[in-house]
């Protein structure tokens, strides 16, 4: 069983260090863990440091993966591009890497489904250089997937796509991580997100891991006004689950500024 557990993980660019002190418990096979928090708290360097990117102190604990080379793949941020390669080349180029360059028939489909799955088929023979920007994320989200990693870093992998893409992603990488035994962890901004697709969230402020457990007990509205400075509510939906709804934001000084009412129901 694929485990990960990080162990007073820091991180560091130079010598300041940006992450320090994150411990988390063991995440296991199937999970999906949310890594959330304000603009430069530090979830990009996390992912950095777990995907030996970066150094510093602490350790990463993976256990239980097939082979220890290609356990874990870290899907960036940016993800732009100026390859002259076409879509389905680049997709296949990372199914290959780092293994023998024959290509087989399990190859070939495992590619076809990946890209029907995120819809992208239509797009095969395009040059990467040529993308829409959602297109581009698209991609880059395929090239992740056909490594069939242990452990899967996407850091903000929605940023970029529409509301349905969003939804079918979310859905699909879930899916994925329950069927074939990945630990996923995505840096988002949508809290709703996390709410809906996560089974953990890990919370990370200045650098600083602030609380990591369930996503609807982490995500409170004591938790929104510590780290993000919004008086904000989780109502539950018709389904059940949870929704954040802000209300008002802090100026500097911490004075909360009451939102207008047609921007209340827009969450977070
Ligand atoms: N290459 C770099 N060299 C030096 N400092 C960096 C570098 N990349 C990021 N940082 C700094 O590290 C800190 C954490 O940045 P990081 O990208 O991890 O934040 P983040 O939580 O992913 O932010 P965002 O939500 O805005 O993407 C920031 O202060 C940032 O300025």
């Amino acid at each position: 069983m694929v485990t990960l557990r990080l162990d007073d993980i820091g991180a560091s660019y130079g010598r300041k260090l940006l992450v320090q002190g994150v411990t988390t418990p063991a995440f296991t096979c199937g999970e999906v863990v949310a890594v959330i928090g304000p603009n430069a708290a530090g979830k990009s360097t996390l992912f950095k440091r777990i995907a030996g990117l970066l150094r510093g102190p602490g350790q990463v604990h993976i256990e239980g993966v097939k082979q220890e080379q290609d356990a874990v793949c870290y899907m960036p941020q940016d993800t732009s591009a100026n390859s002259v390669l076409t879509v389905y080349e680049s997709i296949l180029l990372a199914r290959k890497q780092g293994s023998s360059w024959s290509v087989g028939d399990d190859d070939l489909k495992y590619i076809d489904e990946t890209m029907d799955a995120l819809g992208i088929s239509g797009i095969a023979f395009k040059n990467i250089g040529e993308l829409s920007g959602g297109q581009r994320q698209l991609a880059s989200l395929a090239q992740s997937l056909v490594r069939e990693p242990d452990i899967l870093l996407m850091d903000e992998p929605t940023s970029a796509l529409d509301l349905s893409r969003q939804m079918e992603v979310l859905t699909h990488v879930r899916s994925l991580a329950r069927l074939r035994g990945m630990v996923v962890l995505i840096a988002l901004h949508d809290l709703n997100h996390a709410l809906r697709f996560a089974d953990q969230t890990l919370v990370i402020a200045n650098g600083q891991m602030i609380t990591c457990g369930p996503s609807s007990e982490v995500i409170t509205s004591a938790l929104l006004r510590e780290v993000y400075h919004v008086e904000a509510r989780i109502e539950p939906c018709s389904r059940g689950l949870g929704q954040v709804i802000v209300d008002s934001v802090a100026e500097k000084g911490k004075t909360f500024t009451r939102l207008a009412a047609e921007s209340c129901s827009q969450g977070a």
